[in-house]
């Protein structure tokens, strides 16, 4: 099915099995939302699961983060891409030589190929996290830098936080793409997200794409919540 709008909201679906994957998905318009499948759900249901929800119409970020050698990533990215996904990731922090492999490999599926995005510095964590790995950099200056490098490599843009979007937006230039976890509609609670912004704000800071988790799928009702910040960020 060819999906004609392009939904900036996307739904992390972190659920334990591909049944309540699947109940909520069958609730949410792919005119509205694309869906992101990370590590717990993928491990558990693999590339069907990934393939059902794209049969229903779904665009899907496989948000496995692959962080390995050059070799072996390059060959995940293949795998994802030969899986028809719309977006697919990796570490920044696996350097140029992986990041480029990983461009590389994808130029043999043209126009048909995955976005490639590379994580930053994940929005769990704070300033203090990253001294603790001997990062003494603020996560804005870290998250600059990264995104320098991706953005280097030929890749379409990065994780990153909304609260980085304005500073990635003028050093990247508006075509690099955000994408951007840690949002949290002000009566949400943070969790163990640490760099947060609200819907709107995330929008009016530059984000290109909100992904989504809890603040819907924990939701009382996953569907008013959708759209609720759907009626937010559109009314922008
Ligand atoms: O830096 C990152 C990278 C990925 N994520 C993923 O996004 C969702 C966020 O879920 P919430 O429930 O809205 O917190 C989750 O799947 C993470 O794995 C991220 O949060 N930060």
């Amino acid at each position: 099915m060819t999906i004609v709008t392009n939904p900036r909201i996307i739904v992390a679906l972190d659920f334990p099995s591909g049944d309540p994957a699947l109940a909520l998905a069958d609730q949410l318009d792919p005119a509205k939302c694309r869906l992101k499948v990370g590590k717990e759900l993928f491990t558990r249901s693999g590339p069907e699961l990934v393939r059902t929800l794209q049969d229903r119409g779904f665009e899907v970020f496989l948000d496995l983060k692959f962080h390995d050698i050059p070799n072996t990533t390059s060959a995940a990215v293949a795998a994802a891409a030969d899986l028809g996904v719309w977006m697919v990731n990796v570490h920044a922090s696996g350097g140029e030589k992986m990041m480029v492999a990983c461009r590389e490999r994808l130029e043999s599926f043209g126009s048909d190929r995955p976005l490639l995005i590379a994580v930053t510095v994940l929005t769990s964590m704070s300033a203090e996290d990253l001294a603790g790995i001997g990062i003494t950099d603020s996560p804005e200056a870290q998250v600059s830098r990264l995104a320098s490098l991706t953005r280097n490599c030929g890749l379409d843009g990065v994780v990153c936080s909304a609260q980085e979007a304005p500073r990635l937006k003028a050093e990247q230039g508006a075509g690099f793409q955000l994408v951007t976890p840690g949002i949290r509609p002000l009566t949400a609670d943070k969790g163990d997200q640490q760099r947060i912004m609200t819907p709107a704000e995330a929008i009016r800071a530059g984000s290109d794409y909100l992904v989504i988790g809890r603040p819907i799928t924990r939701a009382a009702d996953p569907l008013a919540a959708l759209e609720a910040i759907h009626g937010e960020v559109s009314a922008l």
